[in-house]
Order: structure tokens, then sequence, then C-alpha cells
């Protein structure tokens, strides 16, 4: 993900020269100051009035540059932030389905959300602060300099001292903050996990033991805060009472300087007003580079997120769908738990296919392996004679059209929920309309193809949800149909006409693992398989009743 960052690299060299004129203005106004200074000792004042107009216009110029500044900054983080985001997004939508489905969704969202907050805060304005303390800390160096090469030597001496001190005491603060990151992502995690399964803690009556839980994690997490709160207070407070005396210090010394004649009170003036820019990157290295350097695990943690670890190479584009699919002597397993052994069928293009077998028997994973979710681990899946390890996920998707289980509903109309946003003629959506069973669902409605199902199909029932899924598939037109339990929540007689729509389409391979049972569409299957773990037989459609 790191490279991401670098594609804004040029970005970040402009903000930072606008920073750089903008320290070095700052720096000039010191130098006005000190002039300023020496010359209202001096009889006369001479040049007084020009050095104070200079100044005013100075901090005009200055005003100018640090609004710029601000803005040419906040594009870069705006722009980097949203790279870095987009770059997340794509990459999570390039993973594996199975492999996707492994991990629950909070360990994205919180990737996305905390994750990357933190990249942004302490990496990309990290190297940004870093960057900009380095060039203050360059001007400061030639400004102290021009006055007086020894007083310049002492207070780098000093100024390091105190940045080294610094950093040895927040130390316990940053390994604090580490653990409290680690506790908010459980702690993200965990609302997410409880605020899904609200419906079955309501139910179930479980809120008091989910409130115990809730009340231990909070209470470690805002333990955790006020520890960082108290440890902070006090150091803080060490290192404020370090630069105050060693603020007195350098003033004790450049006053001494001053009475000796080796620099002007004004000098004595300039060194005051640039000694905290000198000191300042010393501490705010310390600050950062730690938790810039701690980014490089964060980096990791995010790349390993977007890892497929299936890294079969496809190289074959499947431009068509001519002949059928067949699995020859397919092995799999998860795990130790072996779910289907040396399995053999051909399903040929256009057929129909019902798949049963009881629960557990390994149908959904037959499916699974149909839809390239999983690679057998043996034997070999053939599609039109070419093995389907090797041909692409994009150009197979294409051939195909699913409804599953659970079938997802965007918050949209009912229409794009129908078309996903595809340009279908209206002809062709009202036709799968009458197919799916959903004619007098869409004329009930009170917008019609308008209406907006809300989050995530709340405001429709089981069934309505089952038929959009199979009228989104019909419009999907691809050449294979493969529904999952499509029609467990439809009345006999709705499932009925729906599957006989279906079984009727002559271009259509279907594919359907189903427990039900419709007697009267039997005969429109050509096949029927029984799957029941490591065995699959073929089922005379004739003797089912
Ligand atoms: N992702 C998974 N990881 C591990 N084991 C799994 C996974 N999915 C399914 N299994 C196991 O594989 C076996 C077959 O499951 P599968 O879902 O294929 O059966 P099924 O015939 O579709 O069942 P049902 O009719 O109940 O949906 C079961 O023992 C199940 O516990």
């Amino acid at each position: 993900m790191k490279r991401i960052y670098n594609k804004t690299l040029i970005l970040l060299v402009a903000t930072l020269l606008v920073g750089a004129v903008a320290k070095g203005v700052s720096g000039y106004m010191t130098i006005l100051t000190r002039d300023l200074v020496d010359t209202s000792f001096l009889p006369g004042m001479p040049g007084f009035r020009e050095i104070a107009l200079r100044m005013v216009l100075f901090a005009f110029v200055l005003f100018l540059l640090e609004t710029l500044l601000s803005f040419v900054k906040g594009y870069y983080r705006k722009k980097t932030n949203v790279n870095l985001k987009m770059y997340y997004l794509e990459k999570i939508f390039q993973k594996n389905i199975n492999e996707f489905n492994k991990d629950s969704n909070a360990k994205y969202v919180s990737h996305m959300m905390s994750d990357l907050n933190t990249v942004d805060l302490d990496y990309i304005d990290g190297i940004f602060e870093l960057a900009l303390s380095v060039i203050s800390f360059v001007i400061t160096i030639v400004i102290i300099g021009g006055v007086s090469m020894e007083l310049l030597i002492i207070v780098l001496v000093v100024g390091a001292l105190v940045g080294f001190l610094s950093n040895v005491l927040s130390k316990p603060i940053q390994k604090l903050y580490e653990e409290r990151s680690g506790l908010y992502d459980k702690y993200t995690h965990y609302l997410q996990e409880v605020l899904s399964a609200f419906r079955i803690i309501r139910v179930n009556s479980l809120y008091k033991r989910v409130e115990k839980q809730f009340t231990g994690r909070s209470e470690n997490l805002q333990s955790k805060s006020y520890e960082i709160e108290k440890k902070s207070t006090y150091i803080y407070a060490v290192q404020n009472f370090m630069i105050n005396f060693v603020v007195l210090f350098v003033m004790g010394i450049s006053v001494y300087y001053a009475v000796i004649g080796k620099i002007t009170f004004g000098g004595v003036i300039l060194i005051l007003n640039n000694f905290s820019s000198l000191i300042g990157p010393f501490q705010r290295a310390s600050e950062l580079l730690p938790k810039i350097f701690s980014t490089k695990a964060l980096f990791k943690v995010l790349d390993e997120s977007l890892l497929n670890q299936d890294l079969q190479e496809e190289k074959e584009e499947l431009h068509s769908f001519q002949e059928g699919i067949s699995f020859e002597g397919v092995t799999f397993s998860y795990g130790e738990n072996k779910v289907l052994e040396d399995l053999t069928l051909s399903l040929k293009k256009n057929g129909k296919y019902l798949i049963v077998g009881p629960s557990g028997g390994g149908k959904s994973t037959f499916l699974k392996l149909l839809r390239k979710y999983f690679h057998p681990q043996s034997g070999s899946i053939y599609v039109d004679g070419k093995p389907l390890n090797y041909i692409t996920k994009e150009s197979y998707f294409k051939h195909l059209s699913n409804v599953e289980q659970n079938v997802f509903m965007f918050d949209d109309t009912v229409r794009n929920n129908l078309t996903l946003l595809k340009d279908i003629p209206e002809e062709k959506i009202q036709e799968a309309i009458n197919r799916a069973g959903l004619r007098s669902f869409v004329e009930n409605l009170p917008s019609g193809l308008e209406t907006i199902i809300e989050d995530n199909g709340r405001n429709i029932s089981g069934g309505e949800r089952s038929r959009i899924a199979i009228a989104r598939a019909l419009l999907n037109e691809s050449e294979i149909l493969i529904l999952d339990e499509a029609f467990q929540s439809l009345d006999y007689d709705t499932a009925r006409a729906i599957e006989k729509t279906i079984l009727d389409l002559p271009e259509l391979t279907v594919v359907n693992v189903s427990h039900i049972l419709i007697p009267e569409n039997k005969n429109a299957y050509d096949e029927m398989l029984y799957v029941d773990r490591k065995r699959i037989e073929r089922i005379p459609i004739s003797g089912v009743s």
C-alpha cells in the first residue's frame, strides 16, 4: 500500500516548498525584529520606519503563505487519503470470494476506518510535519549561525539534549497508545457483532449478558485512556519544566554574550525567538519518528488482509459457453472434513439439473465449486473442455447467474435492484417481472418500480426478495443459472409457476439445489442428482414422487 502513498509525492514536495517559503519569511521577520530593536538603541533610530513598514508587509505575506499552506496541505492529505482508500477498496474486490467470506466484514471496516485513519495521522501527516520541522530547523540554524556560531553550537547541544530526554520520557506513552489502538480494534469488532445480533439478543433476552461483556470491554478501553491521560499530564509537566529551564539558560547565555559585546541585544531577541524552532524539531522528531515507523506494521497488516492465498494463475478467457461443464474425479475437503470424493458428472449446455440430498450432504459445496469459489483438492472441473482453474473469474462469472439463499438488496429503487444499474430495455424488465411472478407485487408498490427498497430489503418479504433475485438473474441473460434453495420462501403455487418458467427457457442451463420437489415440474428436469457427502447418485426422475 505504501507505494500508493508515493503517487502524491509531487504534491508533498509542492506543499513543503510552500511551507519552506513560509518558514523562511517567518525567520526573516525575526531578523527584522532584531534590526528594529538594535536601531531603537541608536541615536535617531536610523531606518526604524523602513524596518517597521517591511515588518508589516512581511506579516501580511506570511499570513497569505500560511493560508496557502493550510490549503495545499489539506489538499495533499485529502488526495493521499482518497488514493489509499480507493486502492484498499479496489483490492478488497479483487479478493477471492471464499477468502473474503472467511473473515468478518468488521475486519475490513476496521481497516478502512480506524487503521487508515491512523495512517493518515501518523504517516501522511507525520511525514509532512517531520519534513517541515527539518526545513524549519535548517532555516533556524542559518539564522542563529548568522548571529553567533558559538551560541549556535551551545543552543544545538542543549536542544538535542532536551529532544532526547523528551523522547525517553514519552516512550511509555507511545506503548500505551499502541495498546489502546489494539483495544479499539477489538471494541469496534465487538460492537459490530453485538449490533448485528440485535434481534437474537432482544428475542432471547440476552441483554444482561451483553451488558456485562460490554461494560468489561468499555472499562478496559476507558482505563487505558485514563492511564494515558495521567501519564501524559505528568510527562508534559516535566517536559515543560525542562523547556522553561533551558529557555532561561539560553536567555542568560545570550544576555551574557550581549553584555560582553559579542552580539547585540536585538540578537538576544532573535535567538530567543528562534530557539523554539530549534528544539521543536528535536521534540517533533522524537514524537513523530516512532509513529511513522510503527505504521510499517500497520501497512503490513493492511497488505496481508488483501492477499489472496490462492494464487492460481488464470490465463484463459471464456468467451462463450458452448458444450457443458464436467467434474472429473473431484475431491474437496474443508480441512479434515472431506465433503466430496472422486465426484464425476457432466452438466450439458441447456440441461436442467435438480440437486437434492440431506442437510450437510455437500450440495452448497458442490455449487461453490461450480461457482469457482473454491478449487478441488484433486480432480478437475472443465468448462467446454477447458480446466476451470485456468479460466479467469471475470470471464467465467459473465456466463453465470446466481440466486443464493441470502439475497442482498441495495438501498435503491426496485428497478435498480432488478437491473443492477445495467441499461436494460423496458420490455425486457417487464418480461422478467412476469416470469419471476412479481407482477402484482410491482403493481401494488406506491411508486411502482421507482419505490425504494430500504435497508437490505427490510420493507419487502422473504418471498418478494427471492423473486427479485430470480428476476435479476433472468435479466442478466447469462447461459447458466444456479439456484440455491431459491424457492424455499415462496408458496407452493408461486414456486411451481416460477420454476416452470425457468425450466421452459430452452437456452438456459439450470442447476437447482432444492429441498422442495414440485411433482408437476419434475419431468422438465433432465437429471436429478442426489448428493450425500462422498456419494453422488443419479436418481431416475420417473421414480420420484
Ligand atoms: N466454509 C466452510 N468451512 C468448513 N466447513 C464447511 C464450510 N461450509 C460447509 N462446511 C461443512 O461441509 C459439509 C457440507 O456442507 P454444505 O453446506 O455443502 O451442505 P448442504 O448439503 O448444502 O447443506 P444444507 O442443505 O443444510 O444447506 C458440512 O459438514 C458443513 O459443516
